[in-house]
């Protein structure tokens, strides 16, 4: 999935000030965005987060994942640090759109887990790809990462295009009562690493 720079803006946050650059897929319009805090050294591993969107945690605090912590937490390392990238990939409910994600936690609620749901519905565990990180890195010359992440699945992707991975770090923010069965899915079914199987 290719996808070109359409616009950039300042962002002010509750974490600093961010800019946010807006990226489009010319064949599917598919809208993707980068935040971008500080002077980003291209001679450096970048620290940086590939962050799938999720409606329900990232903006309506649901507690059934993690995401929504994650990317605060993101925000606030990067800011703490000096400089950073986020690339907000608009590939909701890991690739099945914001529908079928509700087709899917209703399957939960009914006793299915994240990857049985999925696939009751006829998808994948996992459909996305990151391809579109390509052109991002490039739009700002970046060519070596610090990613935070517990999925490997990002790792090998940004392999697979040639992104050096110099480093990871954990991200292991908003657990809860509520998603600890989301939590334990992905560890023990999709390989997230997390320090204490947690
Ligand atoms: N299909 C489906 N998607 C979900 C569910 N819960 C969260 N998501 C989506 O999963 C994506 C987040 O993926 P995760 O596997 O939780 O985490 P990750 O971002 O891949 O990995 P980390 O970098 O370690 O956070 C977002 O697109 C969410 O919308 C679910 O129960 N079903
Ligand atoms: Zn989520």
């Amino acid at each position: 999935m290719s996808v070109q720079f359409v616009d950039s803006s300042k962002l002010p946050t509750q974490f600093g000030e961010f800019c946010i650059h807006g990226f489009q897929d010319p064949q599917t319009l598919k809208e993707h965005v980068v935040l971008t805090f500080g002077e980003l050294n291209t001679k450096e591993a970048v620290l940086a987060r590939v962050h799938s969107e999720c409606l329900t945690g990232d903006a309506l605090f649901s507690a059934r994942c993690d995401c929504g912590p994650q990317l605060q937490e993101a925000m606030r390392r990067i800011s703490e640090h000096g400089s950073g990238m986020i690339m907000y990939l608009r590939q909701e409910g890991r690739g099945i759109g914001l529908m079928n994600k509700i087709r899917a936690y209703h399957l939960q609620d009914d006793g299915a887990d994240t990857v049985e749901a999925n696939e009751a519905l006829g998808f994948g565990a996992d459909q996305r790809e990151y391809s579109m990180c390509v052109d991002m890195l490039a739009h700002f010359g970046v060519t070596k990462l610090k990613l935070m992440t517990n999925n490997p699945r990002k790792l090998d992707a940004m392999a697979k295009y040639g992104i050096q991975v110099e480093g990871r770090e954990e991200i292991k923010v908003g657990h809860n009562v509520h998603n600890e069965g989301y939590i334990a899915t992905k560890g023990a079914k999709l390989g997230h690493m997390f320090s204490d199987d947690a």
